[in-house]
């Protein structure tokens, strides 16, 4: 890969005002000594990067846009963290030098190399990675109808028929990942996006994995809310089974507008997810509620395939057939491969040219893979699902293949049709290697200039003669037994042999296993060689460094016939103007722990610091109206609260610690890339003391900076004009509103001392919900969130008192109106006419610009211009009262934010109480929401 070359260093691009993409220059000001990255330059040419649009546990994402042409992408910036190991290396004598995170590299890595094959219209595509020193950049398609998330948050569940395309859109996705040995393993509400045309765009491939049917995979991943009961119970798993239990959670809430299990309690939410008793609300068709059922089975082995879901009655309702998967045609695989395709698979680590040569060779040969060729070859063809499928030559194995008929499939487990033991496939999925070879083949396919004769169509005597020229190692190949090269590419190695302590993962295990598994063709290997662990760690990461970017680098150029880029062409031509940003952060690792109280605390990780993305729910954590008496006691009884946010199995260890029956066993799990801001102090059950330590003393440090940053901040705000507030303003609706205006001009009021209230943090803050700005200024962006978010809200001394309620109940509030109640007859409201759904163009009650586009931060915008000033009726609060928060089956939200002050750091930051005693995802969801967008 070509090191990244000049990057752009500058705090204010001259290039981003021309090209119209604004730059994140609120941030500027944090760091005046570090400057920021403002081009990068890869393959494809040089890229501007523009405003920060999202932000996850991996990093920030960025709009970009190419410095010669109009063409815009998302960018997804991975720091690399270095780390610098203790002690002396055995084999050199010398300190062990420092080195990337293996962790996070495994996900960039994993992300990058898979994405980029990957060509399907409803999964964001790879335009181009970079990888510096310091940083991965992963150039993506740019999505820009927002997020599911939003829709949902803000207007409730989905009708059934608008849930039907996009559940038969995942679908779709899901099966062509599957076929291609492909798992995704974090599949949930907020990596689903909704590009311009409507469409779903599945994002963030950071923990997915290839999957052979004869092996297993061992790693939790995911986010708690989405993850399939076996995951909790450390059960190994084939890996279609537990995308499609997550499907089930997706379209749960797609059609709910809520997560079928959810608590406060994080062990009683494990229980509710292992006993997997759904409420299925009464305004559910029996087919959907017939079709969620089968999907949330907690029995995999008894749960819906995927080739069931395809042709479930209500997938197909008003459709002609079963989602399309837009798999290429693909015929059986035959000697002599193409050496250019294995060239390029190297980037997986499946081993050499030579090795993968070998190995696939070895596949192709044996009797089973001939036996499943004859097998397939003598099945009757079934009805294609698409007429319109391009048809391949001689016998069309896809076409057999591509979607099972209901026959096949209504007992079946989930992976039972492309992973049966008895029937393999000889298409789909039945060897990573093979199906990444056919990834590769066809990628090299679309990007072969014209003249270039297609690699099927080469005569056989020039691929014989390429493929003479390799040195094919003899089998049995005792190099192949090395587990360095069964390592997938970015996969951890496994611990061993070392010193120093050591994570060890579960995905370790899983990936050598299951590679020794693919490269045997399923038949166990001969036993390893014993290596030093340390030698083929370093020898390993040696090889990841220089085979993922070559291939990184060959796979980087733009697609050039996908026949079905229309969405993704669209998404990539210069989008309005940059409308509010309201996707939130993924949430951190901590947010899947429920906590024992619901409130939003200000804490911050160790090692994170002001210049490394946040995430919002990273900082979500309860207990801050009650402070801890002591830091570790503090931290350890506090849950998390955050968005549902992916974790690893080690991660979701080092949190739960190890109280928990039935929690995967502490020995494994691939890290995911949380060590920026996971900590000691996250492990509210299993921290040590020795992390705990560590985390004070990382946060105290970081608090010594933004101490300082703090009291300059300060002078600043003593200089504008003080104009102090009420002290519980907002008692009427004028007070309100006049404090909206305040926040909307320039009036830059300074808040009186007691406005905010002292906080004992004890060593625990966060990025995301602390500041330096004064509270003036944090006030007036949460009155300009919250009304951008359609949020009404109340200021009461200290804060605000907030209600938000999906837009999709206005009307069953409307019909129901109840007297007034003091509470709620001075909240302003800013979300005011609440429309029907609308995506991509479908009707909209909203004319003009932006009428019928899918993003939610627009029809917000236009419903504060239309009615800022509303009052909230009581209706909605006494319905809330009585209802706890779930009216006519939908959701309202009733939380309290608070300004608050960090004595000892000098900071201010917000904090979160949830009022409501209910719904917790949608809480925490909505919370982070607020605080992606105040961006602190
Ligand atoms: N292609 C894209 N177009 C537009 N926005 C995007 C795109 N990719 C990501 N985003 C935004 O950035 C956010 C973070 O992206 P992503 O989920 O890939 O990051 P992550 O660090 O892997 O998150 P997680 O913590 O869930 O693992 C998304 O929620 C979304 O709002």
């Amino acid at each position: 890969m070509p090191e990244p070359q000049s990057v752009t260093t500058n705090g204010t691009s001259p290039l981003a005002p021309s090209t119209g993409i604004p730059d994140d220059g609120n941030r500027q000001s944090h760091h005046p000594q570090r400057p920021k990255k403002t081009s990068i330059q890869g393959s494809t040419g040089i890229w501007v990067l523009g405003k920060t649009i999202g932000a996850g546990s991996m990093g920030k994402v960025k709009l970009a846009r190419k410095l010669d042409t109009s063409e815009q992408v998302a960018v997804k910036i991975v720091p690399r963290q270095v780390i610098q190991d203790q002690g002396i290396d055995p084999a050199t004598g010398q300190p062990y030098p420092p080195r990337h995170d293996d962790s996070k590299e495994v996900r960039t890595a994993r992300e990058a190399a898979i994405v980029t094959l990957l060509d399907h219209p409803y999964i964001c595509g790879m335009r181009d990675v970079i990888k510096t020193n310091n940083h991965w950049y992963m150039l993506c398609e740019y999505v820009n109808g927002g997020q599911m998330l939003d829709y949902i948050i803000s207007h409730g569940r989905l009708k059934e028929k608008q849930a039907r395309k996009f559940g038969r859109q995942i679908a779709s996705a899901l099966d062509y990942c599957h076929r291609n040995s492909i798992v995704h393993r974090d599949l949930k509400i907020e990596n689903i996006l909704i590009s311009k045309t409507g469409d779903i765009k599945i994002i963030d491939f950071g923990l997915s994995n290839l999957f052979s049917p004869r092996s297993h995979l061992k790693t939790f991943c995911g986010s708690l809310y989405f993850a399939a009961p076996e995951l909790l119970q450390a059960k190994q798993y084939i890996g279609p089974e537990v995308d499609v239990w997550s499907f089930g959670i997706v379209l749960y809430v797609l059609v709910c507008g809520k997560v079928p299990f959810d608590d406060q309690s994080m062990p009683a939410l494990h229980a509710k997810i292992k006993r997997g008793v759904v409420d299925y609300p009464q305004w559910l068709t029996s087919d959907c509620r017939n079709l969620l059922a089968r999907m949330l089975v907690t029995d995999p082995r008894n749960r819906a395939s995927l080739q069931e879901i395809l042709n479930h009655p209500w997938l197909l309702k008003s459709f002609q057939g079963p989602p399309e998967n837009y798999l290429p045609h693909r015929e059986p695989l035959t000697l002599p491969l193409d050496p250019q395709v294995v060239r390029e698979m190297t980037g997986f680590e499946f081993g050499t040219t030579e090795t993968i040569t070998a190995q696939l060779s070895r596949i192709i040969d044996s009797e089973d893979y001939q036996s499943a060729v004859r097998n397939a070859a003598s099945s009757t063809p079934l009805a294609s699902p698409n007429p319109e499928r391009k048809k391949g030559f001689g016998f069309d194995f896809y076409k057999r293949r591509s979607s099972a008929s209901s026959k096949d499939t209504l007992t079946n487990p989930s992976s039972e049709i492309l992973t049966h033991p008895m029937h393999p496939d000889p298409i789909n999925a039945y060897n990573p290697l093979i199906s990444i070879y056919y990834l590769v083949r066809e990628k090299l396919e679309k990007e072969r200039p014209p003249t270039d004769p297609p690699a099927q169509l080469l005569s056989p005597a020039t691929d014989a003669e390429k493929f003479a020229k390799m040195t094919i190692p003899k089998q049995p190949e005792a190099a192949h037994t090395s587990e360095s090269s069964y390592e997938f590419k970015g996969e951890p190695a496994p611990a061993g042999g070392r010193t120093r302590p050591r994570a060890r993962t579960h995905g370790d295990e899983e990936v050598s296993e299951a590679m020794k598994k693919i490269n045997h063709g399923g038949v166990s290997p001969p036993p390893s060689p014993v290596i030093p662990q340390h030698v083929k760690e370093e020898a390993a990461a040696t090889k990841k460094e220089s085979t993922v970017g070559g291939m990184l680098r060959r796979f980087s150029t733009r697609r050039h016939n996908s026949s079905r880029g229309d969405a993704s062409r669209a998404d990539i031509k210069p989008p309005p103007p940059p409308t509010l940003s309201l996707q939130p952060p993924s949430g951190p690792p901590q947010a899947d722990i429920a906590p024992p109280r619901k409130s939003l605390s200000v804490r911050r990780p160790p090692g994170s610091s002001r210049g490394e993305p946040k995430s919002a729910a990273q900082a979500v954590q309860p207990d801050l109206l009650t402070p801890p008496t002591t830091s570790d006691g503090g931290s350890k009884r506090s849950s998390k609260l955050g968005r549902s946010t992916s974790v690893s199995e080690a991660d979701w260890r080092r949190r739960y610690g190890r109280n928990h029956p039935g929690d995967p066993p502490g020995t494994s799990g691939s890290e995911r890339s949380i060590s920026a801001r996971d900590d000691g102090a996250v492990s509210d059950r299993g921290s040590s003391t020795s992390k705990a330590t560590t985390t004070r003393t990382k946060s105290l440090s970081h608090g010594r900076r933004e101490a300082s940053r703090s009291r300059r901040s300060r002078k600043d705000e003593a200089i504008a004009t003080p104009s102090v507030p009420n002290e519980a303003p907002g008692e009427d609706g004028a007070d309100a509103a006049t404090s909206v205006g305040s926040a909307d001009g320039q009036n830059s009021a300074t808040l009186s001392s007691d406005y905010v209230k002292p906080v004992f943090l004890k060593g625990l803050f966060s990025v995301a919900t602390t500041s330096t700005k004064p509270p003036v200024e944090i006030r007036m962006d949460i009155i300009r969130v919250l009304k951008q978010l359609g949020v009404s809200y109340r200021e009461i001394r200290g804060g605000f008192t907030c209600v938000h309620r999906p837009s999709i109940d206005l009307k069953s509030v409307q019909d129901n109106p109840s007297p007034q109640s003091p509470e709620a007859t001075n909240m302003v409201t800013t979300s005011s006419h609440r429309r029907k759904l609308s995506f991509g163009g479908t009707n909209s009650s909203n004319a003009g610009p932006g009428a019928g586009q899918p993003s939610p931060h627009k029809s917000s915008g236009k419903r504060n211009r239309e009615r800022a000033d509303t009052s909230y009726t009581n209706s909605d609060v006494s319905n809330e009262s009585m209802h706890d928060g779930v009216l006519g089956g939908s959701l309202i939200l009733q939380f309290e934010i608070y300004i608050v002050k960090v004595p000892l750091l000098a900071l201010h930051g917000v904090q979160f109480k949830s009022v409501s005693k209910t719904n917790t995802w949608q809480y925490k969801s909505l919370a982070s929401r607020i605080l992606a967008e105040l961006r602190l």
